[in-house]
């Protein structure tokens, strides 16, 4: 059964953009988390942070992760805090492989700085939340067997070296 390919990283490090990319090329189908959140709940990410609660998108993003562990062969974007969970990790692993996306906190705060949709990074100094986020998490991405820096290298790059991992170890042909 082919694996699942999880995508797995801090905010803006370019998983939900790499995925569907990262998919269209394997011929696997995407699912980006909080998009399928969004679909499921009829609410974007940022309105069940507002006004559900953020425990509320987490037990979302904890059922969600159960449904696609029952899937093969796709490539999913998680959500940057998706890992955070032990049981999340867990149980992507059974029928997951897991790469982690890094950037630096300079890549990232470029990247995400005129994007209003990320719920955890938009209240109060954005450069103070990017830092202390990245701090808290040190240690959170490291259940990835294969890390890239996305911020090091260019879209296409960085495609080639997950496809050259996933050839290499024989989990895609
Ligand atoms: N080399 C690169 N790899 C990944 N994303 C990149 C790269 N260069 C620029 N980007 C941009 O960075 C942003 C990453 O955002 P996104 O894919 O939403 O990240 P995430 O889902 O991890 O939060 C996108 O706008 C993407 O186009
Ligand atoms: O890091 C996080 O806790 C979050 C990351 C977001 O996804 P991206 O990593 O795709 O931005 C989204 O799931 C939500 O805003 C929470
Ligand atoms: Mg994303």
């Amino acid at each position: 059964m082919k694996k699942n390919i999880i995508l797995i990283g801090f905010m803006g490090t370019g998983k939900s953009s790499l995925g569907r990319h990262l998919a269209r090329r394997l011929g696997y189908k995407f699912v980006d988390t909080d998009s399928a959140i969004e679909e499921i709940t009829g609410k974007t990410v940022e309105q069940i942070f507002r006004k559900d609660g953020e425990i509320r998108f987490r037990s979302e993003e904890k059922l969600l992760v159960r449904k696609l562990s029952r899937r093969a062969g796709l490539v999913v974007a998680t959500g940057g805090g998706t890992v955070l969970d032990r049981e999340n990790v867990e149980i992507l692993r059974q029928n997951g492989v897991l790469i982690c996306l890094t950037a630096a906190p300079e890549v990232i705060f470029q990247r995400v700085k005129n994007k209003k949709r990320r719920p955890l990074l938009s209240r109060g100094d954005l450069w103070e939340n990017i830092v202390r986020l990245l701090h808290e998490r040190a240690g959170a991405y490291e259940v990835a067997e294969f890390t890239v820096d996305t911020g090091e290298l260019g879209f296409d790059e960085v495609l080639h070296q997950i496809i050259n991992y996933l050839q290499q170890k024989e989990y895609i042909s």
